[in-house]
């Protein structure tokens, strides 16, 4: 398979090893914005940029009629045009706040543990995520879906960064050189504390899971979630 990487940071580079050793090509890097998109001989393109260049490489890729996957997170406020755009080019499209198999587990698991405490209003909810120092957005794009996804089970209406109102989740989101991504859920109370964590030791599962994405996403037709990749029911 012939893959464009629109991005060639920390991330780019990680995909790029773990493709080559599964016998694909790299036959276009994108690594500014005045490069060169020539979608000419690409199967998939893959972007793991920055959040103000993701929509611009979506676009170009879905233009070219190239089915494209996203990881670059902080560019959310666009992704309902990336999809009206997607679907009106008949493109294919598949954004994932996080690639690992781990953390699409750990989102099951926080579906279910917020269902559980939704009846149970004497805990409040809290959410830490730490990345490494270059991040550039906050809060990660893990923790954004975390919150959601519990947003969606209880009666908090919103998530924060700040102070948190009695329906907000606060989420702390904290910068420690080299940290790949770690994310805890906290339910507390004045008896006790219940907490989910996981914790990646690399980018490998990051890295892993996306060209696993692209290998999939190949010769399809739509908008994809990871759940359709990993196949979870849930
Ligand atoms: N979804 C996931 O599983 C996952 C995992 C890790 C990182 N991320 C996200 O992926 C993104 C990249 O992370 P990273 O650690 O590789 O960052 P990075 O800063 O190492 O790399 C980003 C690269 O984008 C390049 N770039 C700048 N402008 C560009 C443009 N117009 N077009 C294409 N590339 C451009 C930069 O030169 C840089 O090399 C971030 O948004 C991060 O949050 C997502
Ligand atoms: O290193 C990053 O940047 C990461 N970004 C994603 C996020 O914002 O959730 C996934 C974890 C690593």
């Amino acid at each position: 398979m012939n893959i464009a990487l629109l991005g060639y940071g920390r991330m780019g580079k990680s995909i790029e090893a773990i493709a080559l050793n599964r016998n694909h090509k790299i036959t276009l890097k994108i690594a500014n914005a005045t490069d060169d998109y020539d979608f000419s001989n690409v199967d998939v393109a893959i972007d793991f940029s920055i959040p103000n260049a993701a929509v611009t490489n979506i676009k170009k890729a879905l233009d070219a009629g190239v089915p494209v996957i996203s990881g670059t997170t902080g560019w959310l406020e666009n992704y309902d045009d990336i999809i009206n755009y997607c679907n009106t080019k008949n493109g294919t499209f598949l954004y994932a706040s996080n690639f690992s198999l781990g953390v699409n587990i750990f989102f099951e698991i926080n579906k279910k543990l917020s269902q559980l405490m939704a009846g149970f209003p004497d805990y409040s909810t809290e959410i830490e995520e730490i990345h490494h120092t270059q991040k550039l957005d906050a809060p990660s794009g893990t923790a954004i879906t975390l919150a959601e996804q519990i947003i969606e089970q209880t009666n908090y209406k919103n998530w924060t960064l700040e102070q948190p109102k009695a329906d907000e989740i606060h989420i702390e989101a904290k910068r420690i050189p080299e940290v790949p991504g770690t994310h805890e859920i906290t339910y507390n109370s004045e008896i006790d504390s219940i907490s989910i964590r996981h914790t990646a030791h690399s980018r490998q599962g990051f890295a892993l899971g996306a060209v696993i994405a692209a290998e999939w996403i190949k010769d399809k037709k739509g908008v994809f979630s990871m759940k359709d990749v990993l196949k979870i029911n849930g």
